[in-house]
This record gives structure tokens, C-alpha cells and sequence, in this order.
């Protein structure tokens, strides 16, 4: 050990151009000071930690031997891009990952040009990166497309939709298959019992030994060299045949921790001028941190944490989780129907099916990270007989639309969904929002859609769909705890299109559709204090909607305000377009529809993304005031 003080690397780099020139033992350095740096930045923001640690290295490489951002380094998913972060000059932000008005905790286009594409939905890059390609060599900039794709995202159609397409094309395309055996949770399917045979049917270790041996002869004349290489590496695998006959050249399994390993071959496969390539890479996600490496998904999502113990620093909770409760509540009635079975993609834990998974493993299905072929699956456990629950989050559900609208709705077959994080979630920001779900199922016909105001509603709900055999039907909650009301001991079957009253007032009416209805109580109490007692209502219902309800509201009422947690297109739109309908408008109903605002709200806390939103109980205070105020003017006159 040499007793010179340690200088740290990482200080040097701002931005990759920083770099150039280190040696490879400085790139290895950097990358133990990266990997710290990762762990100190998340202890403090939370985040997605163990993806990034088992990314360090090939961060490092890849920034070390390409030339970002003239090349184009597309991360998929992109919730390991945070080594990504700090090298490209946001470590001095790094602090505010996931934040209100800090670094998005995904690669975002308009916060780095270091960011080509955005993500965070997965299985996008190649198709990204092909683009770029494409773009490429019709005269646009220039530049190597190289895309870092994990064996998850490799379960889904999308990934295979964009290698058939660059396999056809032959552009030159860099693609890193970044295996570390888990998904969230551990990956299903036979890709990845394919992927697990491309390294363990050959001694992993002797090819190591081989492939620095063969690349060991650089930098001797690049095309010679890389030749005898890639000839070598190519022989010595053992077959990435899937990707070759897609028309791609296999390189791998490399040690995707072994610097000397990566930075050689990414070395070699620059030198390289032709077609699309991709190598596969063995990596461990949590890599480097204990804590991360024990847990059972690896360190993927924590909560801020310390960083000698590993202890997470979680909030304590007042309240059911809305997906704890769903799940011990679909426990119940599969455990009296054996007809009940349930769909996943690729996130047991998340949608809480990983309950019903150990219970009920022979009817519950975790299809990967795949959501157009979950609800397809579904629709065909519907028409086999069975009652699936298709476990979706909003944002994620809007990957299988189309099967919702051709296999399921036209089909009018009975899929119950349970669509978890509706409305704004948070951290995650705009890319996993649950804006949509009202306004792209509310329209299709023959649909129930159905939003749960609070635990209570949420358990009736369940056992409303699971009694609902006459078409698709489905109920959205909100990501997080419940609102602490008391639970029914059985939960009554809901009368379908039924919503209720909540309490009875005058001249202004709220009809709320999901858990805004809290803040709706809130924005109550406070005009209460000013002698304004509006008459609110739950809808339950955006499709079909309560006709009578609603057109009683409106008989009796000077002003009609809807509040969802969605963009416009959905209840409000509905109820607007029912009373356009019959007229209602013409007697001088003022209406007013609170829906989501027309942009990507940026993430925040979701009580800070409701105010950016005009959604929270102030706000609706505000819309009866204004509406009043009006109303006032008119009684007057
Ligand atoms: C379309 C879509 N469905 C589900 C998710 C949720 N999700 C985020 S990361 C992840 C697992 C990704 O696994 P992998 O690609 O192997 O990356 P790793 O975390 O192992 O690095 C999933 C399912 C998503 N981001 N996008
Ligand atoms: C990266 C990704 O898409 C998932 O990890 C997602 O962040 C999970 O969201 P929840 O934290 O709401 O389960
Ligand atoms: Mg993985």
C-alpha cells in the first residue's frame, strides 16, 4: 500500500470529459468512490438504490471509453442512472434526488444533455437507442447508440420488438444486458432461466481468464486485433443464440465489476464498425453495501437510511396501506372462491399479490415485466371461467390499453382491475402519475369503473368486482396510507352505478369520485366557519354513472362541483356530458369539474404535488367561494 494520501478521484470529475487520461487503476478508484457516494447520496433522499450499485462500474466504463453526450448512453428504466448523475455534473445536486424542484430520480431530457431519453417505464431504451441510431447515419448527429437494458426489462415485448427491428436495420448499436437476476423481485419467466444457462453451462471463471488473455493482444492494430477478440469471445460463449438470430453479435458473459473487463471490452467493441451488438453483462444489484446485498430486493426501492446500519428511516404509519388493504381483502374472497386467481407484472410486492402468491401460488401469476400480455392473460382467464384480478399501477396499465379495449372490453369479458397508485404519487413524479385511467376506461363501453373515497370504500369495492361476473370492472386507490376510517366487519356488494349522499346542504353541491372526498370534508369545515353548508356526495361511480343522484343534485342545487383525482376526460367530463345531455344547463346550473391540470406535474410530496395540482382542501374551499360569489351576485340581482 503505497503512503501516499489518498486523493480522491472522484473530486477531479465534473463532467466525463474529466475522465480521459485516467489510468485504469484510477478508473477503478473512482469507481469504489462513485459507489460510495451513491450510498451516501440515497441515505440521505431515499430512492432506488440497489440498481445503481450494480451499475458503478459500467458507469464508470462506459463514460471512461465513450464520449457522452455525443454518444448516447440510454439507461433503461433509468432508476440506476444516479452513478450517472454524479459523473455528469450533478453530484452537487445529487442530495436532491426525488425531491420538490430537485433532480428527477429517472434520466430526464430537459435536466442534462447527458440524458439523451427519459424513462423510468421500462424496456424503452433499445427502441431509443436504435432511433438515435437511425438518426445517426440519415445525417443527424452523430455518435454510438448504446443502451443498458437489465434482464426485468428484458421480459417485456418491447425490448423484442426493438432488437428484431435494429437485427433487420443492421445499424451499428450497442446494447449492455445488465443481468443481476432480479427484477424487482426475483425474475420469472424462461428468459430469464435462458439468460441464468448463457453463464452458468460454461465455467464462467476459465472464460474470464480467456477473454483477458484474448483481449490482453490490444491495442494492437484495433481491426486485427478485435477480430482474433471478438472470434475468440464469440467461440468461447456459449451461444447468446436468441440475440444472434435477432442479428445481433453476442459478447459475454462479461464480469460486469471487473473494470479491466469492461473497460477492454468496451474498448474493443467501440473499435469495432459494425452492426448491432450486445453484451452481456453479470452484475449483483445492491453491489458494495451490505445492507443492500442481504435484502430481499436488493436495496431496489429505501427509504432514507443510516448508512453504518443500513436502517431505514421509515415514517410511521397512522394507517392501512390502500394495497395492504386490497390484498388482505381479495385474500378473503379467493379464499372462498376458487375461481378468484390474480395477474401481476412483475410487481408482487408493490401491488401486494405477493400475499396471494404464497397463499394461492397456483393462481396467481407474476407474467414479468409484460403488462399488454397480463391483461391479455387475463382476458383469457376470464373467458376460461376463472375471476382474474389484474394488479396494475395506473401508469403502468396504460402499456396494455389496447388489450383492455380489443381482448377485454369488446369481449365484454369479466377482468376485475385493481389499479393501485391512482391520482399523484409522489417521488416517482410525472412518469408514474395515475392521471389517465378514468379517462381512458370510463369511455369504453360496457366498463364499470369504479374509485374508492377511503379503506372502507376500497373493501366494498373488492367485493364488488369479485361479485361482478357481468363484464369488466374496475377500482382505483391512491398510493400510501389509508384515511384511518373504521372498516365494515362484511363488506357489502355494492349496487352497481350507486353512489351515496354524505351530507345533506344548499346551494352548492360536491360530488367527489375517489379520496379527494377527504380534502372535500376538509374545504366543509371551513365554510361551515363562514355559514356555507354545501350538500357533498361520493360518487363511487364514474361509469355507469348515478343519473338519478346526479340529476337531483342539479334540480336542487345552484352550483354542481365534481372533484377527481384525474385529468380531465373522466368523471367530471362524464357528469358534464350527462347533464349537457338532458339539458340541465339550460335552467342555469353552474358547473365547475376539479380535475388534474393539463401538464406533467414534477415530483414533490403528493400533498405538494395537489397544491401545484389546485386539488387540496383550500382549493376547493376556493371553488365554492368563487362559485358562490357568483351565485351570490345573481340571487342578489
Ligand atoms: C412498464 C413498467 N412496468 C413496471 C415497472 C416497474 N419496475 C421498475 S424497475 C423494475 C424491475 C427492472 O428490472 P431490471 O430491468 O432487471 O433492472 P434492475 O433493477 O435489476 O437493475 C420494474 C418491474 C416499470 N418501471 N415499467
Ligand atoms: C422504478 C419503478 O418503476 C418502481 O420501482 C416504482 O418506483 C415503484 O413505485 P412504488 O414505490 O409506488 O411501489
Ligand atoms: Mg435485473
Amino acid at each position: 500500500m503505497s503512503d501516499q494520501p489518498h486523493t480522491p478521484v472522484l473530486d477531479r470529475v465534473h463532467t466525463p470529459a474529466d475522465m480521459k487520461g485516467m489510468s485504469d487503476a484510477e478508473l477503478r478508484q473512482l469507481a469504489d468512490e462513485l459507489r460510495a457516494e451513491t450510498i451516501s447520496a440515497v441515505s440521505v433522499t431515499g430512492g432506488h438504490l440497489g440498481a445503481g450499485l450494480g451499475v458503478v462500474e459500467m458507469t464508470v466504463a462506459l463514460h471512461a471509453v465513450f464520449d457522452a453526450p455525443k454518444d448516447k448512453i440510454i439507461w433503461d428504466v433509468s432508476h440506476q442512472c444516479y452513478p450517472h448523475k454524479i459523473l455528469t455534473g450533478r453530484r452537487d445536486r445529487i442530495r436532491t434526488l426525488r425531491t420538490e424542484g430537485g433532480l428527477s430520480g429517472f434520466t430526464k431530457r430537459s435536466e442534462s444533455p447527458y440524458d439523451p431519453f427519459g424513462a423510468a417505464h421500462s424496456s424503452t431504451s433499445i427502441s431509443a437507442a436504435l432511433g438515435f441510431a437511425v438518426a445517426r447515419d440519415l445525417g443527424g448527429e452523430g455518435g454510438d447508440a448504446i443502451a443498458i437494458i437489465g434482464d426485468g426489462a428484458m421480459s417485456a415485448g418491447m425490448a423484442y420488438e426493438a432488437m428484431n427491428n435494429a437485427g433487420h436495420l443492421g445499424k451499428r448499436l450497442i446494447v449492455i444486458l445488465n443481468d443481476n437476476e432480479m427484477s424487482i423481485a426475483p425474475p420469472t419467466g424462461a428468459m430469464s432461466s435462458y439468460l441464468s444457462r448463457l453463464y452458468a453451462g460454461e465455467p464462467f471463471q476459465e472464460f474470464k481468464a480467456a477473454a483477458k488473455g484474448a483481449i490482453s493482444l490490444l491495442p494492437e492494430p484495433f481491426r486485427e486485433g478485435a477480430k482474433r477478440a471478438k472470434d475468440v469471445l464469440k467461440h468461447m460463449t456459449v451461444g447468446g443464440t436468441l440475440f444472434e438470430e435477432l442479428g445481433f453479435s453476442y459478447l459475454g458473459p462479461i464480469d460486469g465489476h471487473d473494470m479491466e473487463q469492461l473497460l477492454s471490452v468496451l474498448r474493443t467493441v467501440k473499435a469495432r464498425a459494425d452492426g448491432p451488438i450486445l453484451i452481456h453483462a453479470i452484475t449483483k444489484k445492491g453491489k458494495g453495501y451490505a445492507p443492500a446485498e442481504r435484502a430481499s430486493d436488493k436495496g431496489h426501492a429505501t427509504a432514507k437510511f443510516d448508512v453504518i446500519t443500513g436502517e431505514q428511516k421509515k415514517a410511521p404509519s397512522n394507517a392501512p396501506s390502500y394495497t395492504s388493504v386490497f390484498a388482505e381483502s381479495l385474500l378473503k374472497h379467493a379464499a372462498d372462491d376458487s375461481k378468484i386467481c390474480a395477474v401481476t407484472a412483475a410487481m408482487p410486492d408493490g401491488t401486494g399479490l405477493n400475499k396471494f402468491m404464497e397463499r394461492y401460488a397456483s393462481r396467481c401469476f407474476d407474467v414479468g415485466i409484460a403488462e399488454q400480455h397480463a391483461v391479455t392473460f387475463a382476458a383469457g382467464l376470464a373467458a376460461g371461467g376463472l375471476r382474474p384480478f389484474c394488479a396494475l399501477y395506473s401508469t403502468f396499465l396504460q402499456r396494455g390499453y389496447d388489450q383492455v379495449v380489443h381482448d377485454v372490453a369488446i369481449q365484454r369479458l369479466p377482468v376485475r382491475f385493481a389499479i393501485d397508485r391512482a391520482g399523484l404519487v409522489g417521488a416517482d413524479g410525472a412518469t408514474h402519475a395515475g392521471s389517465f385511467d378514468v379517462a381512458f376506461l370510463a369511455n369504453l363501453p360496457g366498463f364499470v369503473v369504479m374509485a374508492a373515497a377511503d379503506e372502507a370504500e376500497l373493501v366494498r369495492m373488492v367485493a364488488t368486482a369479485a361479485a361482478h361476473d357481468e363484464g369488466p370492472i374496475a377500482f382505483r386507490f391512491p398510493r400510501g396510507e389509508g384515511a384511518g376510517v373504521e372498516m365494515p366487519e362484511n363488506p357489502e356488494v355494492l349496487e352497481i352505478g350507486k353512489g351515496r349522499m354524505i351530507s345533506e346542504g344548499s346551494r352548492v353541491a360536491i360530488l367527489s369520485f375517489g379520496t379527494r372526498l377527504q380534502e372535500v370534508m376538509k374545504a366543509c369545515e371551513a365554510l361551515q366557519a363562514k355559514g356555507i353548508t354545501p350538500t357533498v356526495a361520493d360518487a363511487r361511480f364514474a361509469k355507469p354513472l348515478d343519473r338519478d343522484l346526479i340529476l337531483k343534485l342539479a334540480a336542487a342545487h345552484e352550483a354542481l362541483i365534481t372533484v377527481e383525482e384525474g385529468a380531465v376526460g373522466g368523471f367530471g367530463s362524464h357528469v358534464a356530458q350527462l347533464l349537457a345531455d338532458e339539458g340541465v344547463f339550460d335552467h342555469g346550473l353552474k358547473f365547475r369539474s376539479m380535475v388534474l391540470p393539463d401538464t406533467f406535474i414534477d415530483q414533490a410530496s403528493p400533498k405538494a404535488m395537489y397544491d401545484v395540482a389546485g386539488m387540496n382542501a383550500e382549493h376547493i374551499e376556493a371553488k365554492v367561494l368563487e362559485v358562490m360569489g357568483v351565485a351570490t351576485l345573481e340571487k342578489r340581482a
